[in-house]
C-alpha cells in the first residue's frame, strides 16, 4: 500500500513571553492510503501542534524548525500561504475538537457546504453544489436531508452538528481527513457513533485519516495503526493489536491501564503518577524516564532511539537495548 503522507524528523517550537517551548521534538511517522492511524498522547504532549505543522495552520509564533512534510511528491512545509490555502480542504481536510466553533452560526448548514464547493470545485453549477451538499448530509448520517440543509447549526444536536462538520470536512474528497478530538465535546454514546461513522464513511470514500486523541480506548475499534506521542516526541508506534496487546513502551503501558473498562465493575483506574516534562526545558534524556517505573540511570541521560519490535512496531525506549535485554548495566554507576 503507497504511503499518502510521510512526516520526517519534524521540529517545532513555540515562542512564548517565557522562552522558547520544544513542542515537537524529532517526528517523524507515515500515513498508508486508507489507513486510519491514531494519534495519542496526554494533553501538551504535541498532537495538535504537529498537525498543525502538517496543515500550515502553525500560531504566529510557531516555526517549524526542521524537518518535512511529503505529500503527493512535494514538501508541504516549503510551500507558499496560497499554494497551502488550495491543500486545505481539497487535499488534506482537518476537523476541529469543537463542532460550535467550526461551524457558522449564522449560516444555513447546507450553505456551509456549499461555501467550501464554491473555495475547491470552481467548476460546478450552483445546482450541482446543492446536490452535493444533501448528498454529502445523507452520507454523514443526517435523516431528511433537504430539510436540514435550510436549517442553522443551532436547530442541531451536538452529534448532528459535528457530522456537518464532517460534511464539510469531505466535500471535496480529501485524500486525507485529520479529526483532532472529534468527540470530546459530545458524550460518549454520541461519540461512539461518530467514530462509528467515520471508519464506515472511510469504508465508502476511501479517505485516509488521522485521529488525535488523549484516549487511547476510543481508538481501538477504528484505528488501523497507532502512534504514541509523549514529550513532543513519538514513543512507539505499532499497529493497533501491538499497542492493545504487546505495548513496548512504558508510557504506552501507562495509557492502557488507565482506560476506563466499563464491563469491569470497580475496575481500579490507574493514572500515571506524576505529570509531563516542561517543553521550555526538555529532559536531557528519555522524556518519560521522571514518570517511568522502570527506568535506568542511562534514560536519564541519552534519549533512546528507535528499537524495531516487529512489524510495524518500533518503540523509544532504553529497556529493549541488547544491553539492558541481557542484564548488562546500560547505567552508568
Ligand atoms: N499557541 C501556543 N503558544 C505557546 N505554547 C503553545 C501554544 N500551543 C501549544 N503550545 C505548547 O506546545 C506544546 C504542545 O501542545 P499541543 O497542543 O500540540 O499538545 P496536544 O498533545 O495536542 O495537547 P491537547 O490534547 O491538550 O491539545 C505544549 O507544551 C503547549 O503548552
Amino acid at each position: 500500500m503507497g504511503k499518502v503522507l510521510e512526516v520526517n524528523n519534524l521540529t517545532i517550537h513555540i515562542k512564548t513571553h517565557k522562552g522558547i517551548v520544544q513542542a515537537v521534538r524529532g517526528v517523524s511517522f507515515y500515513l498508508n492510503e486508507q489507513e486510519t492511524l491514531a494519534v495519542v498522547g496526554e494533553s501538551g504532549s504535541g498532537k495538535s501542534i504537529t498537525m498543525k505543522g502538517v496543515m500550515g495552520i502553525l500560531p504566529k509564533n510557531a516555526k517549524i524548525v526542521s524537518g518535512n512534510v511529503m505529500f503527493g511528491g512535494d514538501d508541504l512545509t516549503k510551500y507558499t500561504e496560497r499554494q497551502m490555502q488550495a491543500v486545505r480542504g481539497s487535499d488534506i481536510a482537518m476537523i476541529f475538537q469543537d463542532p460550535m466553533t467550526s461551524l457558522n452560526p449564522t449560516m444555513k448548514v447546507g450553505q456551509q457546504i456549499e461555501e467550501m464547493l464554491k473555495e475547491h470545485k470552481k467548476d460546478m453549477s450552483a445546482e450541482q453544489r446543492k446536490t452535493r451538499a444533501v448528498e454529502l448530509l445523507a452520507l454523514v448520517g443526517i435523516s431528511n436531508p433537504e430539510a436540514r440543509y435550510k436549517q442553522y447549526p443551532h436547530h442541531l444536536s451536538g452529534g448532528m452538528r459535528q457530522r456537518v462538520v464532517i460534511a464539510i470536512a469531505l466535500a471535496c474528497d480529501p485524500k486525507v481527513l485529520i479529526a483532532d478530538e472529534p468527540t470530546t465535546a459530545l458524550d460518549v454514546t454520541i461519540q461512539s457513533q461518530i467514530l462509528d461513522l467515520m471508519r464506515e464513511l472511510q469504508k465508502k470514500i476511501k479517505t485516509s485519516i488521522i485521529i488525535i486523541t488523549h484516549n487511547l480506548g476510543v481508538v481501538a475499534n477504528v484505528a488501523d495503526r497507532v502512534a504514541v506521542m509523549y514529550g513532543g516526541k513519538l514513543a512507539e508506534t505499532a499497529n493497533v493489536e501491538d499497542i492493545f496487546h504487546n505495548p513496548k513502551h512504558e508510557y504506552t503501558k501507562g495509557l492502557l491501564e488507565s482506560i476506563p473498562k466499563a464491563q469491569e465493575k470497580g475496575h481500579e483506574l490507574k493514572a500515571i503518577p506524576g505529570t509531563p516534562p516542561d517543553l521550555m526545558e526538555p529532559p536531557k534524556g528519555c522524556p518519560f524516564a521522571a514518570r517511568c517505573k522502570e527506568t535506568l540511570v542511562v534514560c536519564q541521560n541519552y534519549i533512546p532511539e528507535y528499537y524495531e519490535c516487529g512489524e510495524n512496531h518500533k518503540s523509544a525506549c532504553w529497556l529493549l537495548d541488547q544491553r539492558a535485554k541481557r542484564g548488562v548495566s546500560t547505567d552508568e554507576e
